[in-house]
């Protein structure tokens, strides 16, 4: 009998072919308050699940007895309880590395539009009031050849160091816990304490995963270690940063602008402020959605679904402590 699994969001179809070859699927092209009852019945005989952003927590394991693979189609997977799944021999998977040079793309995306203050000057041709001199209320900062530090110097923010040193002219620095020294020898990366990075860096990147550690990292006192002049950009999770304080930095000077692809709530609420401030770019968690990279996610998450379920170790486990046999 094939092993039964779940597929909780938009796939490709050859993702689905390839997975129906080994496995009986159940499909939900998206999961919402319908069709989550059915969900969770399903749950019941599933062996294996496959999506992003379901929150996979003791609660939801308790109904799954199953299991033995919770596949993201992400490489970030705060949405999973991994002390759990370890403790019940679950194993969990995510999506690392075939979206580095997207992600690092949107964040150079976001560094240029809010430097060159894209969207504000698109608005303003698009609505009729591109007078014949756009004086210097309209001029922008350079981002060539300035200071960008990164705070997680991973698979992205090195992708995104690469091209702002060879394209950019720009110098590196980069807080982690431990020392990259890929980075260092590759694109000449600085390592420094996150004080440092602060208060010498034109443009701050956050780019950690959301841990208990990483948590509100970029608070009131990380804004004020900033340049007045500097631009913070954040495509790693919203909670990362706490969200008041930034806009608080934002609406007093306290930091020129930020480029945001993350937002604590997602979808992001009206009435958050950010969204009424000039001097912040919004993306909607879009940082690796071109058709080529989710593709390739979704087949690696795929493979690790099939492998799991099938008894063989798969390509990109997390380590949970879970001993593959
Ligand atoms: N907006 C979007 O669409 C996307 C967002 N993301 C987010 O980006 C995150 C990073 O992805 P990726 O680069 O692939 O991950 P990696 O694991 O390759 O890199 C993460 C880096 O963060 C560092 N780090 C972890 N904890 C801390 C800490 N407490 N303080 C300082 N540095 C820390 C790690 O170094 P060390 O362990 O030495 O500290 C590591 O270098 C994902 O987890 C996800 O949340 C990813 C893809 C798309
Ligand atoms: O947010 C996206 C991810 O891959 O993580």
């Amino acid at each position: 009998m094939k092993p039964r699994v779940i597929i909780y969001k938009k796939v490709d179809q050859q993702v689905l072919d390839y997975i129906q070859n080994t496995c009986e699927v159940v499909y939900f092209e998206n999961l919402d308050s319908q069709n989550y009852p059915e969900f969770l019945q399903e749950l019941k005989k599933a062996q294996g699940i496959l999506g992003s952003g379901l929150k996979v927590d003791k609660h939801l394991l308790d109904q799954s007895p199953e299991l033995k693979i919770v596949c993201n189609s992400s490489v970030g997977y705060d949405n999973l309880d991994v002390t759990e799944l370890s403790k019940r021999g679950i194993m969990a998977t995510n999506t690392p590395e075939v979206l580095n040079e997207t992600v690092a793309d949107t964040i150079i995306g976001l560094m240029l539009s809010a430097a060159r203050r894209m969207p504000e000057l698109d608005l303003l041709v698009k609505s009729g009031q591109w007078t014949s001199s756009m004086g210097e209320t309209w001029f922008g900062v350079d981002v060539h050849h300035k200071v960008l530090g990164i705070i997680g110097m991973g698979g992205i923010g090195s992708a995104v160091t690469k091209r702002a040193r060879f394209g950019f002219d720009m110098d590196i620095l980069y807080h982690n816990r431990s020392r990259n020294e890929e980075a260092e020898q590759k694109f000449g990366a600085t390592y420094c304490t996150m004080e440092e990075l602060l208060r010498e860096s034109d443009f701050v990147c956050l780019m950690t995963p959301l841990t208990p550690q990483t948590e509100k990292l970029m608070g009131e006192q990380e804004f004020k270690l900033m340049k007045k002049s500097a631009i913070f950009i954040n495509c790693s999770r919203g909670k990362t940063v706490d969200e008041d304080a930034l806009v608080t930095a934002l609406k007093t000077g306290v930091i020129r602008a930020a480029g945001l692809d993350v937002f604590v709530q997602e979808p992001v609420q009206e009435d958050n402020p950010l969204l009424s401030m000039k001097n912040v770019v919004t993306l909607p968690h879009i940082g690796s959605a071109t058709s080529e990279t989710r593709l390739k996610m979704a087949m690696l998450a795929a493979t690790n679904l099939v492998s799991g379920v099938s008894g063989k170790i798969p390509p990109s486990l997390i380590k949970t402590g879970v001993q593959v046999k």
